[in-house]
Formats: C-alpha cells, structure tokens, sequence
C-alpha cells in the first residue's frame, strides 16, 4: 500500500484528501485491501457547470455549480444541493462522501451525492435565486434522475428551490417525476416531517446517548449553533421537551441566557428582524464565544470546520450532537476523543433528513403517502436502530462512536461492491 503523501502525488485529479484521511482511522481495524482503499478514496463522479444566468440589471453574469457523486454501490446517489459564496469542490467531495457514509450506516438504499452553486443568496434577488436554480438543473440534467442522483435541501436551499428544481426538471422530461427531488411542500409530492426530520431525527439519537451515560442531567443546557431550518427546529424541539436553550446564533452572532430563551419568540424575532441579536433579555456573544460556552450539550448546525485544533481544548460541553456536516476537524475529533467528551458525528445525527427523504422518495414511486405517525414510527426506528449498531461497536471495540459508525458504514459500501463485482 502507498503511503498518504504518495497516494496524494499519484491520484491528484480527483482525490479527496478529506475522505482519505477520515478513512485511513478505519483502514487497520477493516484491514482493507489496496483495491478497496483505492475505490473509496475517490469519487465516482465531478460534474462542474459553467453558465450564464440574465440578472435584474441587465448584465449576464456567469455562475459555477458542481455535483459530486460519490459512491452508487448501494442504490442511487442521494445528497442535497447547497448554495453559499465560499463553496468548494473539495468540500463538497467530503459532504458527498459524508452522504454514502450517512446511507449505509442508516441502511437506507441509496449511495452518497452533494452539489451547490457558488452563490451568495443574500445578494440576489427571488427571481435571481429562481433563474440560477433552473439553470443549474439545466446543466446537470444528464445526470440526475429518480434511479440516478436525487437532490435535496442544504444549507442556503429550501422547499421553494426544491420545486424550482423539481419544475424544470419535469419541462425537460416533459412528464410528471415526483421523485426526482426530495424537500418538496407536501401539496407538490413531498412527506410530512421532512422539514423536521434533521432536527428531530438528532434529538431521537441524543436521547438514546443520554440513556447510556452514568450522570443524570436534569434541564440540561444546551447552546446551538445556526438558526436554520436545522438548528430552529432543533431548538424548538428540545425547548418544548424541556431543554434549556441557554445560547444560540446564526451568521450575524450569538446570543445568550443562562435561564433559557423562548425558542417561539425568538423564531418570530428572527423572522422579523433577520437575526438573532437584539432579542430581550439576551446577552450577545460571537460564534466563537458560544462555541466555547458553558453548556451540557453543543449543536453545532451550521457549516463545516467550526471546532477546529485552535478551540477545541476549551470546549465545555460534556456531549456534542453535530446536526450540520463536518463542523469538526478530524483533528479537534481525535482532541475532544482525548477529552471525554462524546461527539455524536454528523453522520448519524443528521441522518434523519435523509432518512425522511428516502421516505418521500418512496411515497413518490408509489404515489401512496403516508400519515405523519408512519413517518414518526419509521424514522424513530431507523435512528434508534443506527444509534445501537453504533453503540455496540463502541462498546465492543472501545472506540468514538465516530470510528464506530464509519466501520459500519465502509463494510456495508464494501459488502455491495464485491456483491456486485466491482472487488
Ligand atoms: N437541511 C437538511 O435537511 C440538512 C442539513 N444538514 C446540515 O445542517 C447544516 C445547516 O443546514 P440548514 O439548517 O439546512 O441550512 P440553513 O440555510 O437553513 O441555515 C443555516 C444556518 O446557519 C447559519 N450560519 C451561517 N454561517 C454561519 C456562521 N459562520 N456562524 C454561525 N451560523 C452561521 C445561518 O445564519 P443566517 O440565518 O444568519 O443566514 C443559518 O441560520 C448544514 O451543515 C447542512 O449541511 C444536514 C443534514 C440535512
Ligand atoms: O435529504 C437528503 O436527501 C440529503 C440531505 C443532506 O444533504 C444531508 O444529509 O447532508
């Protein structure tokens, strides 16, 4: 087997660094082959789309998009489309394979995806965001697809672009395909707790890890990082259970109160003002501050790399529920190992927003939709039961539930290619 740094030298085209490093903590307790080190080190496939959209002044500007299909051993690839200024090819190879990881370990048949457009959504106006989308859906057609590559939400995308994407996808096709998209409004073919299901399938597994540690916490104080569709529901979920919300924050800071803030009011807050500062009886804080706070329980769901080697030694929480994609270097993951502190990673505790969407995906195909308790029943059942594959990996082999969980997962991915030849 070649070292890193060769393997880096000898593969340059389309590595991904992020995904080598993440899976080389698994490659000794697998005890991989060089053929399943080289299949998973790579994505099977790097679209990037160059296109003119007419902006309101008049201008044509040109806007880049990409989309990554990692893996389909499992079933079609699956992952959200994400808008933001600082989008990178890199970052979306790790998110892609973060997707394949996510699937396999909630064992739900699809492979891994992720795509974006480098944009800065606040800066353009509905009509913009609108062309943009279809756009976009224009270019990447080809390669999309109810049994190829289905899209989703992500940070910076919503419903609204989902039906845009859903739209123009059916004027190409020119016939009905509902399930060429997930995150859809309900009236359009989309299932009920989808908008949800990130934050409640996150709160399913962080009670089931509350179960498993010895110290009782009582109202435990939780501070959340992001106040969009994932880290609001999050925390009006874990309110209305009972939490204590001490801070929270979005792009424009933080805010915080040790008693707890009223997650309701501070939703019609955010609505009405754009942001979380300001809201009475709330101190400000930076994102960094709230990071670093004092806390029971961190949620980071944001972006990625915001606990980094540089803070993660003053972090407080005593457990860590990532709800967005890789807010943890694999650096500050090995530290906060060190430190006792349990991560629950990203893919587990985000999963439930695919699982949903697997659920939608269904209900498309069959053009039978399910009551919101089937919804809840099912997704509860797949979270617990990816929570306790985890687990007893840990136990057994004494290991962060984020080692654990990728073992799991690789061996699944693996299992499908040799069953289907590719080893
Ligand atoms: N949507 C989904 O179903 C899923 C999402 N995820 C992950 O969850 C995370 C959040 O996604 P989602 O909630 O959908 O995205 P949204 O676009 O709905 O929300 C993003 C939130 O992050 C805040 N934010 C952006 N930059 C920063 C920053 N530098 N510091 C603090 N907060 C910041 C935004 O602030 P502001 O409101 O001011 O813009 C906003 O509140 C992402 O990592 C995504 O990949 C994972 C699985 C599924
Ligand atoms: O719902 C989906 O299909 C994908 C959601 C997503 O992008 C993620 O889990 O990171």
């Amino acid at each position: 087997m070649q070292n890193n740094i060769e393997r880096i030298h000898f593969d340059s085209m389309n590595t991904c660094n992020m995904c080598m490093m993440e899976l080389e903590n698994v490659y000794e307790t697998l005890v991989l082959s060089p053929e399943e080190i080289d299949l998973l080190d790579m994505p099977k496939r790097t679209f990037t789309v160059h296109f003119p959209v007419h902006m309101d002044s008049g201008e044509t500007k040109m806007f880049i998009g990409h989309r990554v299909q990692y893996n389909d051993a499992r079933g079609p690839t699956k992952g959200g489309i994400r808008y933001h200024p600082e989008l990178d090819l890199d970052g979306l190879k790790n998110l892609a394979f973060l997707m394949a990881i996510k699937c396999a370990l909630v064992n739900i048949p699809f492979g891994g995806s992720k795509g974006g457009i480098i944009v800065d959504t606040k800066k353009i106006s509905r009509g913009e965001l609108e062309r943009i989308t279809r756009a976009y859906v224009r270019e990447v057609s080809d390669i999309m697809g109810p049994f190829k590559d289905i899209p989703a939400p992500d940070a910076y995308t919503d419903e609204r672009v989902m039906v845009w994407i859903l739209d123009e996808f059916e004027r190409i096709r020119g016939r009905h395909v509902p399930a060429i998209v997930t995150g859809k409004p309900i009236e359009l073919g989309g299932s009920q707790v989808r908008r949800i299901s990130t934050a409640l399938g996150g709160v399913y597994v962080l009670e089931e890890a509350l179960q498993t540690i010895e110290q009782e916490m009582r109202s435990p104080c939780v501070a959340i990082q992001g106040f969009g569709n994932v880290g609001r529901n999050a925390a009006k979920i874990l309110h209305e259970k009972g939490y204590r919300i001490c801070a929270i924050s979005d792009s424009s800071g933080g805010i915080r109160n040790v008693n707890g803030i009223d997650i309701l009011k501070l939703m019609e807050h955010k609505e009405q003002t754009g942001s979380v500062l300001g809201f009475p009886d709330t101190t400000e804080i930076s994102n960094e501050e709230l990071l670093v706070s004092d806390c029971d329980i961190l949620i980071p769901a944001a972006l990625s790399k915001q606990i980094g080697k540089d803070n993660a030694a003053d972090i407080k929480a005593k457990i860590i529920l990532e709800l967005a994609n890789a807010p943890t270097t694999l650096e500050a993951s090995r530290l906060l190992a060190e430190m006792g502190i349990m991560v629950i990673p990203d893919i587990l505790a985000n999963a439930g927003g695919v699982v949903v969407s697997y659920f939608e995906w269904i209900q498309n195909l069959n053009q039978d939709y399910w009551k919101e308790e089937k919804v809840l029943e099912r997704l509860k059942y797949t979270m617990t039961t990816a929570f306790a594959n985890t687990h007893n990996i840990c136990a057994d082999e004494k290991c962060s539930m984020r080692k654990a969980a990728l073992q799991f997962a690789v061996r699944s991915i693996l299992h499908a290619e040799r069953l289907r030849g590719n080893l």
